[in-house]
């Protein structure tokens, strides 16, 4: 495990293996089944716009978070999320009550800068992001002048831990890569709140 100091604030623990081999080569196809991937839409500056990439939400079931005015509840948790979450918070040392699992199809689908920073999720949330099958760049950049960028390679079952005050200082994202596999990303997250 390796700890990454932030200059603004906040710090990252990376595992890399994290799954084993046999671990993350079955969690792929198991979600596949599992979970109900959809493509979402999300409202951007009045218009409708589909992500790009597949995208579900689960976890327990007081833990619904608010997005555009809308309170949503999340899918119940399947045997594979069940399993991966309780590696999860082993090794992060916290509990977590939902995730949000992404697909990105091949290299095409992305995920634009971002920071985890909506009021659910508390003043520094702890985020462990697990990635399975391709690795993908995932780039860290402060969200204003000074500090480092920091690309790290997530796939094949590695976990990045994202703690302290990085949300507040950083925005992270997945750009496209041309050529790239399957990928798949599960971020944990403790929504608060709702009774969750
Ligand atoms: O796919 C990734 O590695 C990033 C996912 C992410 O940032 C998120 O779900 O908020
Ligand atoms: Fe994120």
């Amino acid at each position: 495990m390796t700890r990454i100091e932030l200059q603004r604030g906040g710090f990252l623990l990376f595992h890399d293996p994290f799954l084993t081999r046999s671990e993350a080569d079955a969690s792929f196809p198991a979600l596949l089944a599992e979970v109900p991937f959809q493509q979402q839409t999300i409202r951007l500056f009045g218009k409708s716009i589909l992500q790009p990439r597949l995208s579900a939400w689960h976890g327990d079931a007081g833990a619904s978070y608010t997005y555009s005015g809308l309170s949503l509840t999340p899918n119940p948790w399947t045997p594979a999320l069940s399993a991966l979450r309780a590696r999860v918070e082993a090794a992060a040392g916290c509990t977590f009550n939902s995730v949000l699992v992404n697909h990105y199809r091949d290299g095409d689908d992305s995920m634009g800068k971002h920071a985890d920073d909506e009021p659910e999720l508390g003043e520094n949330p702890v985020i462990a992001s697990l990635s399975l099958g391709a690795r993908r760049k995932f780039v860290l950049e402060p969200k204003h002048k000074g500090g480092e960028k920091v690309t790290l390679e997530l796939g094949e079952g590695n976990l990045l831990v994202m703690a302290g005050t990085t949300q507040h200082h950083y925005r992270h994202g997945v750009p496209k890569q041309a050529g790239r596999e399957a990928r798949m990303n599960l971020t944990f997250r403790r929504i608060f709140g709702s009774g969750g």
